[in-house]
């Protein structure tokens, strides 16, 4: 099983560039199950969870061709509608093959995703917006099957903001006859890249970027050509990597008016930010101030940036707390960085950090993709040797974050 074996106490210093981001690819992706056209995808990242998503969807018959970081799909001979347990169970994002699959062939058998690390994620308003637009829906063996001749349109208000379930209930309203409205959908960048596609594929959706999701259904879609929107938790992800280390990057192919809660943060933090059109420069050259935030739906603070930040809060000069608001579980990481000498005690969903002077590099361990991050820059700051294990769950998420930390300074090396 590989590991990250690294030596902190580098200074970061050069250009490091943005992948597209996973968030986004892997909704989209799911969208080639929804024409018989050609869909050409620019800028997906090469990542497992990509790999992952291309493996279920050639077991449908979607034809897949990639060279590096562009995909050709075709929907034309597509006569499977599975997603298996085997694949699931790695990615729980497979399950936005459901709506597609049931609006294009009327009918579709997914594994249940089940819980992860961060928490139990079920998937009841996926299931419950796709029965307003009425799929009869059995849950048999751990598998979701649903059938629908036409799926048709309804006014949906899921209980909670869920960021895969607009996109799923989205990718089957484009395809269902008459009008769908999404109330309370999510806002997330990744939603509206979607949503954009969709469009470009001859969809029909009103309120983009808005809580209040319109969509008239239409008979069929076409092929379409898309960049995938740039990775804003991986940009943040090395914006906190600067933060804790030291040094000065410029992070490039990067968007950056979507995550300006993480950039007034690290301003908070003393990290001096200069914004051009696509690229952040971050200098970093003092201890980090720290800072006190809770994770909540966009246009919040994510809570795929909340184990990284809290890596930079580790060192900061004074306390800190971290309130995790969107997963029950997603505190996996600090027994792991009190292993480095960090000084965190949990109460509740909130973290409380004193920060400490300097972190001491240690064996740890990954439990999930964010968690890897946040030891991988708590690593970089700690004086001597930290060996990040089970990074598999970094490779989920990360187009080979060693290979692009060690080309500005970083003493990291994958080991086997
Ligand atoms: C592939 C992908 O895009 N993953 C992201 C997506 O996950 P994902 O879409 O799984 O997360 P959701 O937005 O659905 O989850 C938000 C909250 O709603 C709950 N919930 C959700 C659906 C449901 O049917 N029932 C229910 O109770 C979840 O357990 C969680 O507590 O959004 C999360 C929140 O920004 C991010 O951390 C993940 O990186
Ligand atoms: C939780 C995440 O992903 P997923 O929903 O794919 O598990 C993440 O990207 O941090």
């Amino acid at each position: 099983m590989d590991k990250l074996l690294i030596t902190g106490g580098k200074r970061l210093v050069g250009d490091i560039k943005i992948s597209g981001a996973k968030n986004a690819a892997l909704p989209i992706l799911c969208a080639g199950l929804l024409t018989a056209g050609d869909l050409e995808l620019t800028n997906v990242p090469l990542l497992h969870d990509v790999a992952t998503m291309l493996k279920l969807l050639r077991q449908t018959g979607l034809s897949v061709e990639q060279d590096g970081e562009k995909v050709t799909l075709n929907g034309s001979k597509i006569d499977k509608y599975e997603a298996p347990y085997e694949l699931v169970k790695t990615m729980r994002a497979s399950i936005l093959v459901l709506g597609p699959l049931l609006a294009r062939f009327g009918e579709a058998k997914v594994s249940l995703p089940g819980g992860c690390a961060i928490g139990s994620r079920p998937v009841d308003q996926h299931i419950k917006g796709l029965q307003a637009m009425g799929a009869e829906i059995t849950i048999d063996g751990g598998y979701i099957y649903a059938k629908c001749k036409k799926l048709k349109g309804a006014r949906i208000v899921t209980d909670m903001i869920t960021v895969t379930g607009t996109e799923n209930l989205l990718m089957a309203a484009v395809l269902a006859e008459g009008e769908t409205v999404l109330e309370n959908a999510a806002r997330e960048p990744e939603v509206t890249d979607l949503a954009h596609l969709l469009v470009a594929m001859g969809a029909k959706i009103e309120g983009i970027g808005t809580d209040r999701l319109v969509i008239q259904g239409v008979a069929e879609l076409h092929g379409a050509k898309h960049d995938v929107i740039s990775d804003r938790i991986e940009a943040a992800t090395f914006l906190c990597a600067v933060a804790a280390a030291g040094g000065d990057i410029t992070i490039r192919n990067t968007r950056t008016d979507i995550f300006d809660v993480a950039l007034d943060k690290l301003r908070e933090m003393g990290v001096e930010l200069t914004v051009g059109d696509n690229w952040i420069r971050a200098q970093m050259d003092q201890r980090p101030k720290p800072v006190t935030f809770r994770t909540t739906e966009y246009p919040g603070f994510p809570t795929d940036m909340q184990a990284q930040f809290m890596a930079v809060n580790l060192i900061a000069s004074g306390g800190s707390r971290v309130t995790e608001t969107i997963f029950e579980n997603r505190f996996m990481h600090v027994q792991e960085m009190n292993r480095l000498g960090a000084k965190i005690s949990i109460d509740g969903n909130t973290a409380y950090i004193d920060g400490v002077e300097q972190l001491i590099g240690a064996p740890v361990m990954a439990t999930d993709l964010r968690a890897s991050a946040s030891l991988v820059i708590a690593g970089l700051a700690a004086k001597g040797e930290t060996l990040v294990d089970r990074i598999y769950h970094l490779d989920r998420g990360y187009d080979r974050m060693e290979v692009k930390l060690s080309a500005v300074g970083a003493n990291i090396t994958r080991v086997k």
